[in-house]
């Protein structure tokens, strides 16, 4: 039985989770507006492959986990299903595939909603970040064994931050009202790991607009752990990052020596 079942009051287990069964659950049901028209973003191809591919692929390097749960774009759950058909994936890893919602905390939710219950560690994976390394999935991996409920993997910033008025006209000046210690920011990508039970919760209690799902287990009164990212788990969002994604790829086949 996992260590998971004896946690103490603040959600943490005392003797972590050694041995707890891993899932990932891949959100890629987004149009990608940003990066511009064109198929639903986790379906543009990479150096040829569907850019979910490569983030399926990403999670499932990690020896660790043993189901991913792809959210697909609402109409589109039997492309994706053909999609992992077609395309070689390791072995001991199983996948499901489930169509999502409106937003991407919906399309979370019903990720979750459709996991077996024998995985007590779940991760939160964007499919919008398909270069992470697996030295970095071990890594939130390792820290919820350890027994953090929530752990983020997450880089310093390079440039300085403003807090500021938004405009109600956009283009519109906009006055800046802070200027936040960077010293003390961290920008934060996924895997997103955590606690199974207190992800759920989070789900099931915490409403209104968020950006990740660490920031619901915050707002349950939980610590969330940082543990370092990596620049390679940068999120596929404009259509520069498209550039930047084709050219780490190309580093990747030198490195490799193919
Ligand atoms: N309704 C939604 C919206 C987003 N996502 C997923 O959440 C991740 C992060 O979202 P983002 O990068 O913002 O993707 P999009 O919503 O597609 O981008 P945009 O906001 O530019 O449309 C992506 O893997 C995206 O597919 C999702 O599963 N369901
Ligand atoms: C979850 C996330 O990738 C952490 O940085 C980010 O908040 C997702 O934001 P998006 O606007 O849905 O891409």
């Amino acid at each position: 039985m996992s260590d998971v079942s004896r946690p103490s009051p603040t959600g943490v287990p005392a003797e972590g989770r050694t041995g707890a069964r891993t899932a990932v659950v891949i959100p890629a049901a987004g149009r990608g507006v940003r990066l511009g028209p064109g198929a639903p973003k986790a379906l543009r191809a990479l150096n040829g492959t569907p850019m979910l591919i490569h983030a399926v692929r990403a999670m499932a390097a990690s020896r660790a986990v043993s189901l991913v749960v792809v959210v697909a774009p609402p109409d589109g759950a039997a492309e994706v299903k053909s999609l992992l058909d077609a395309h070689a994936l390791p072995e001991r890893t199983d996948f499901l595939v489930v169509p999502g919602g409106e937003t991407r905390q919906e399309s979370v939710k019903l990720g979750l909603d459709a996991l077996p219950p024998d995985h007590d560690i779940v991760l939160v994976h964007d499919a919008a970040r398909p270069l992470v390394p697996v030295d970095t999935v071990d890594a939130v991996i390792e820290a919820v064994r350890d027994g953090a409920p929530a752990v983020v993997p997450a880089l310093p910033l390079a440039d300085t931050v403003k807090e500021v008025e938004p405009a109600t006209v956009s283009g519109e000046p906009e006055p800046v009202v802070a200027t936040p210690r960077r010293a003390r920011l961290r920008a934060v990508q996924t895997p997103q790991g955590f606690d199974r039970a207190t992800l759920i919760r989070a789900h099931e209690t915490v409403t209104g607009d968020v950006t990740d799902d660490a920031s619901m287990v915050e707002q349950l009164g939980l610590t969330v752990v940082v543990v370092p990212g990596h620049e390679e788990a940068f999120k596929v969002t404009r259509p520069l990052d498209l550039v930047l994604a084709e050219a780490v790829l190309a580093r990747r086949r030198l490195n490799d020596g193919f």
